[in-house]
């Protein structure tokens, strides 16, 4: 699994934390300008292989919470689109708002989502664990999917269920067979690519970022129980909502947003 407690823990709360990295010139989330994103016919098809039996435990980090792959052989894996090296699922979690009008990191033309999927990956190929890859440039790879209110989503539903029992901070529950895919567009060949960086600590610039031009759909209630966590542990006296765990939008320094679609 590519889980630091510790790491992260020690960066509390990152909201007030760093708001740009030293130096940094390609800094995650961002506004994605549509008609400033440059088609490039080279961009193949993005080739998700996941197997659900590589899904281990779940959560909560103090940010978001964690659904963590068993990362330590190629059974889950990205290929294809952008990346032209094999990745490896080890997680993915959420971010999302305290009200419907809010919650995305990336936003498309400022149009903001009430939630946005992350699923992140490291390259294989190159690095020999999570941890080394998430301090190289291009050592991780993160699918994003903005999500929306509609219909409930019964993929979802599994993960739903288990929320209340990691409420707090540093809670842990064992998680399997659950198939990630599940939570994909159906149409994941129109995306946006750019180069960008972790958007929690250590905020490193390690990050092929790939936005789903789909959304999915989940249910008001089903983004409530999201809304039932804690930021904090259950020790502390004052338990805080995790709602907002969204960093600000960083300013693009020149990048080029690629698309795979006209
Ligand atoms: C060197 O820093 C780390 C090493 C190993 C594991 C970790 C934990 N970290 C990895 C990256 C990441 C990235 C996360 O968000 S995001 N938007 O993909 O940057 C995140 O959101 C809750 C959590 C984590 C967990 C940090
Ligand atoms: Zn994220």
């Amino acid at each position: 699994a590519c889980s630091s407690k510790y790491v992260l823990s020690a960066l509390h709360p990152m909201w007030q934390g760093p708001l740009v990295a030293p130096g940094g010139n390609r800094q995650s989330p961002i506004d994605i300008r549509v008609r400033k994103s440059v088609f490039d016919p080279h961009l193949k098809p993005l080739t998700p292989d996941y197997d659900p039996r590589t899904c281990s435990q779940i959560w909560n980090n103090g940010y978001s919470f964690l659904v963590e792959y068993d990362d330590t052989t190629d059974k889950s894996t990205l290929k294809g689109g952008p990346l032209e090296d094999n990745f490896r699922l080890c997680q993915f979690h959420f971010h999302w708002g305290e009200s419907n009008a809010w919650g995305s990191e990336h936003t498309v033309d400022r149009r903001l989502f009430p939630a946005e999927l992350h699923m992140v990956h490291w390259n294989s190929d190159k690095y020999s664990r999570f941890e080394e890859a998430v301090m190289e440039e291009n050592g991780l790879a993160v699918i994003g999917v903005f999500l929306k209110i509609g219909k409930r989503h019964e993929g979802l539903q599994k993960l739903v269920d288990v929320l209340p029992a990691v409420r707090h901070k540093d809670s842990v529950v064992e998680f399997t067979r659950f198939d990630p895919a599940c939570l994909l567009p159906s149409n994941i060949d129109d995306y946006w690519t750019y180069a960008g960086s972790l958007t929690t600590p250590p905020l490193t610039e390690a990050v092929t970022w790939i936005i789903m031009k789909q959304h999915i759909e989940v249910s008001h209630d089903q983004l409530a129980v999201f809304r039932s966590l804690l930021f904090t542990s259950a020790e502390e006296e004052v338990q805080k909502s995790m709602v907002n765990n969204f960093r600000v939008q960083q300013s693009l320094q020149g990048r080029t947003v690629r698309s795979s679609f006209t």
